[in-house]
């Protein structure tokens, strides 16, 4: 560091009592000379130092943002688990580690059990992670227990079986699995046109098996989290393992795991990325015990095959529009809690709905309800039910307009 330039010396006026008036008026103008002289060099030493004073605040202030950072960075990421009265019960996210670590009272009044949390070395809470900036918690969508069972699922009696078969089993009896000596399904596809209850299947056999529900949409993927798809996919794996026994499931999974295009956009190889890690994830999935992964897509055709080989997607369920006994049941299900009247007869008005999905016909049975409100009643009506099936079917027309593709 460069030592500031000593002050110039205090100029002296020396005045002889000899001396005649001209020469004593000449001897104070040379002295206010050199007063001026040294004026100036301290004016320019104070600029000087005032340009230093400068570049050490920025100095300062660059090094008070670094140790900010070398502060932050060194915290890690956990999961309150359980508030008791002697503290809280933190999770580290990656080695899972439990420990009851005291919080402040003012983090305290802002923590619920679940909430991710930033933790220093000694696994102090510093902080309670905002939710809206948390990537991993906005594009995956965890239930610790769903609320749907199969019989809330009407026609899909057969794909209930297989589900059951491909994931419920292999959770429940994995002694018998490795006694039998066979490897479990990896991987089930459950494909079909929208709003037929594939989300509703897996959620159902999470239910019922107990495990955590981990839902994670590939178009959000793509669109919403530009350059971070791949870290997501291992995040969605690792909380997985966290939360096991886990069920993934991964909708629309033909968003990263579409066929290659020829077109080498920067926004192709980014999915690539993602496809890719979804891949060696599940390569490597033997090993990670109690996690079934379950994949939706209405768009089967689209898919990669290179994500239906054997140790992978394995296990295709196919989930079309229910038949007539299929949709009769769902109208059954979705009208269970209302009042209908004695005249509707939904065996019949299910013939008259050929081609609706489970969930236009969710959408049907709540149109007819507020049908028979508008008109003052406290019934539904058959006349209720058709006139919901018109505007069903005039809002489907009317959304049917050919649409660029996405
Ligand atoms: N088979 C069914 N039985 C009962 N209700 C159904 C059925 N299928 C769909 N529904 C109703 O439609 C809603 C949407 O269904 P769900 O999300 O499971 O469809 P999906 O096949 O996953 O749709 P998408 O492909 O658009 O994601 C459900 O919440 C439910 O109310």
């Amino acid at each position: 560091m460069s030592r500031s330039p000593s002050l110039p010396e205090r100029p002296r006026l020396e005045l002889d009592p000899d001396m005649t008036p001209d020469e004593r008026l000449e001897a104070l103008r040379e002295h206010f000379k050199e007063i001026v002289q040294v004026n100036e060099q301290l004016t320019e030493q104070l600029d000087a130092a005032r340009d230093r004073q400068h570049d050490l605040t920025d100095e300062v202030d660059q090094l008070e943002r670094e140790n900010e950072t070398l502060k932050t960075s060194s915290l890690y990421i956990a999961t309150a688990e359980e508030l008791t009265d002697d503290g809280v019960v933190v999770k580290q996210h990656g080695n899972n580690q439990e420990v009851l670590t005291e919080v402040s009272p003012s983090i305290r009044d802002g923590l619920e059990a679940g909430d991710r949390v930033a933790i220093n070395d000694s696994f102090g809470v510093k902080q309670i992670l905002d939710p809206e900036t948390d990537a991993r918690a906005q594009a995956m969508q965890v239930d610790g227990s769903p609320d749907v069972s199969y019989s809330d699922i009407g026609g899909l009696e057969e794909q209930i079986r297989e589900v059951r078969e491909a994931v419920e089993e292999p959770l429940v009896n994995a002694d018998q699995f490795r006694e039998v000596g066979i490897e479990p399904p990896s991987g089930v596809l459950l494909h079909g046109p929208p709003g037929t209850g594939k989300t509703m299947l897996a959620k159902a056999v999470a239910n019922e098996t107990d495990a955590t529900f981990i839902k994670m949409a590939g178009s959000e993927l793509v669109r919403k989290f530009i350059g971070e798809g791949a870290r997501l996919v291992r995040d969605l794996f690792e909380l997985a393992a966290e939360r096991e026994p886990a069920i993934i499931f991964i909708d629309e999974i033909d968003a990263i795991a579409a066929k290659r295009t020829e077109s080498k956009t920067s926004g192709d190889a980014e999915v690539q990325r993602t496809m890719m890690q979804l891949l060696s994830e599940m390569d490597g999935f033997d090993e990670r015990g109690e996690i079934r992964i379950i994949a939706a897509t209405n768009r089967f055709d689209m898919l990669d095959r290179a994500i239906l080989r054997p140790g992978r997607f394995d296990r295709l369920i196919e989930v079309p529009n229910p038949d007539r006994e299929g949709r009769e049941r769902i109208l059954e299900i979705h009208t269970e809690e209302m009042n209908l009247d004695d005249d509707v007869d939904l065996g019949a008005f299910a013939t008259e709905t050929d081609g609706l999905s489970g969930a236009e016909l969710a959408s049907l049975a709540t149109e007819a309800g507020m049908f028979a409100i508008r008109d003052g009643r406290t019934t539904v009506q058959q006349s209720d039910l058709h006139d919901a099936l018109e505007k069903i079917e005039a809002d489907d027309d009317a959304s049917s307009v050919p649409v660029a593709f996405a």
